[in-house]
């Protein structure tokens, strides 16, 4: 197959068998494309007589959820696989195997986990992952803390930011998280019943002001090689087992960005079980396990990340005593705030959350956007003053007092 085109379902299938050592030869394939994010098509390859199967993932040359009117580079493909590679060195249990790059037609093929789940559907069925918070914080401080100056080479760390220079996708992220949700933009899309809430953002400067610092720092922070879209549908999960999919928006940026998102996500649906839950007393429950289950998740990423740092760190001047506590401060810092601002921007912004917009009840979905609003901006504005992760508890917890 030569130069770049969509594949159809039946392409699909003959690059499938192409791919050395995965299936049996001539044997019948099956295909169907599956793909239910905002930008790709995705390929769910099998073969019935033996239950082999392969993902092939391809990017289409414009976002998906708007059309060919937004034009996206196919480079992103390349990003995601050489992330996913890196990711896999340093946690291997927790993303798919990548068995094939092609750069022409823009396309990864990578393990099938379709035994697993995507995490925002099963946190909205109620489940619970007790396993999650371990897996992820690990995730987290491994992959940030060997590809940051900390734990690497600093030279090859410049590569590695190079080969990771993102422009396009992080253009998305700088708009539609950093710049649209705080104006009258014609991407958004304004829940009518919390207009009033909404423009009220817009005529707020402190909050504003709040959101130009966690942009600057999203622009020029390269801390670590970030996942860049670590929200809950960009994780497929099952009791005894977390898999971290899709990053295709990785750059080097902020380590509190990729927490933020998962804290974000975990928020939204906080805010949702107005309306999933059956009762007070189950809302209640189930709320203390999604916010027990983000102090555990910054437990576990603050403990391994520090003795990562102790155990491997070789930067001189980082080890003067007070140094790794300022750091992991800042950390802390930035973690609120990003944790706001992408709790706010999957309110009222372009690409909303379905824990949110599938809820059928009208007063109920409005009383969830409004909690997560008021969430949203209470982390922004004190995100520069936190000291501890009780503290972002503390915040959504009086949001539904
Ligand atoms: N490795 C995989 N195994 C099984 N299903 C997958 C895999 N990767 C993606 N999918 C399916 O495709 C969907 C979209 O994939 P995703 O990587 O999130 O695409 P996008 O970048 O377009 O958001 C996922 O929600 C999931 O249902
Ligand atoms: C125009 S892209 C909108 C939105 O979609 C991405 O999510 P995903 O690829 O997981 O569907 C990302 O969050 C972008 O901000």
């Amino acid at each position: 197959m030569s130069s770049y085109h969509a594949l159809s379902e039946a392409e699909a299938v003959e690059y499938a068998r192409g791919i050395p050592n995965l299936f049996t030869p001539g044997s019948e394939l099956t295909s169907r494309e599956i793909g239910d994010g905002n930008l790709n098509l995705v390929f769910h390859i099998t073969e019935p007589s033996t239950g082999k199967s392969v993902i092939l993932k391809q990017a289409l040359p414009y976002a998906k959820v708007v059309g060919e009117s937004w034009p996206l580079t196919l480079d992103r493909a390349r990003i995601e696989s050489e992330a996913l590679m890196i990711q896999e060195s340093l946690c291997p249990d927790l993303v798919p195997h990548v068995f094939v790059y092609d750069k022409e037609l823009a396309l990864t093929g990578m393990e099938d986990l379709s035994d697993h789940i995507i995490m925002r559907r099963g946190l909205m069925e109620g489940n619970r992952y007790p396993l999650f918070a371990g897996h992820i914080g690990r995730f987290l401080a491994h992959t940030m803390f060997f590809t940051s100056d900390l734990g690497m080479n600093q030279q090859e760390k410049k590569l590695r930011v190079k080969q990771f220079i993102n422009p396009e996708l992080c253009k998305i992220t700088e708009e539609l998280i950093f710049d649209d949700p705080y104006r009258d933009a014609d991407t958004n899309d304004i829940p009518p019943a919390i207009r009033d809430a909404v423009e009220a953002l817009w005529n707020d400067n402190e909050l504003k002001l709040e959101v130009a610092i966690l942009r600057t720092g999203f622009l020029t922070k390269a801390q670590a090689l970030l996942h860049g879209d670590l929200h809950t549908g960009s994780i497929f999960i099952k009791p005894d087992s977390t898999k971290v999919i899709d990053p295709e928006f990785a750059y080097y940026g902020p380590i509190g960005f990729d927490i933020g998102a998962v804290f974000a996500n975990l928020l939204l649906n906080f805010a949702a079980q107005e309306g999933w839950s059956k009762d007070a007393a189950s809302r209640e429950d189930y709320r203390s396990y999604l916010l027990g289950t983000i102090r555990e998740v910054w437990e576990t990423f603050e403990r391994e990340f520090r003795s990562l740092w102790n155990e491997h760190g070789t930067d001189r001047m980082f080890q003067t005593p007070g140094y790794q506590d300022w750091y992991m401060q800042q950390v802390l810092r930035d973690t609120f705030g990003y944790t706001g601002s992408k709790t706010v921007r999957r309110v009222h912004g372009l690409a909303q959350v379905a824990d949110i917009n599938k809820l059928e009840d009208a007063a109920a979905k409005e009383r969830a956007q409004r909690i997560a609003l008021q969430i949203g901006t209470g982390l922004i504005k004190y995100h520069r003053q936190a000291n501890s992760i009780d503290e972002l508890l503390d915040i959504a917890v009086k949001a539904v007092r």
